[in-house]
């Protein structure tokens, strides 16, 4: 919807491994994920070539703004990965994510992602650990 809250996830993915940062406070704090806009620069990286890998609309029951992230694949960066009071880096390696310790989204998007597929998906949280409905499509962007 038009009043959606609208946020970006960037994902550097390299050969065989992708660089997550734990959340250190706020929203998803005690998580890794993938790195929101601001939190890019916050992280000391910039990117050159972002490509749009997937758009997921997450519902909380009991909250109103849906949550739209528009979600997005950095193969290079510049920069060095560094902690800032928001965020601290670290390489894993593809077959060694930590989704315990991700949102309980990531596990089913991230394969996706890895094969490089785009995809659409709608998750409805009760809270911010349980999913009680979902649809996650392949799509092919244009
Ligand atoms: C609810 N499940 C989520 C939410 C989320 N983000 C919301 C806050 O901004 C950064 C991205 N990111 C992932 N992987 N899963």
């Amino acid at each position: 919807m038009l009043t959606d809250k609208l946020l970006t996830l960037v994902l550097v993915v390299q050969p065989g491994r992708v660089l997550l940062g734990m959340k250190k406070r706020g929203f998803g704090a005690g998580k890794w994920n993938g790195f929101g806009g601001k939190l890019l620069e916050e992280s000391g990286l910039t990117v050159d070539t972002l490509h749009k890998i997937g758009n997921i609309k997450f519902e909380f029951i009991g909250e109103t703004e849906l949550l739209d992230v528009h979600i997005f694949r950095a193969d290079t960066y510049k920069g060095v990965p560094t902690e800032s009071d928001e965020m601290r880096p670290q390489w894993f390696d593809t077959d060694k994510i930590p989704f315990i310790q991700m949102w309980a989204d990531d596990v089913l998007w991230f394969p996706l992602m890895l094969q490089k597929k785009t995809f659409l998906g709608y998750f409805k949280f009760h809270g911010h650990d349980v999913i009680v409905e979902h649809k996650l499509e392949e799509v092919h962007f244009v």
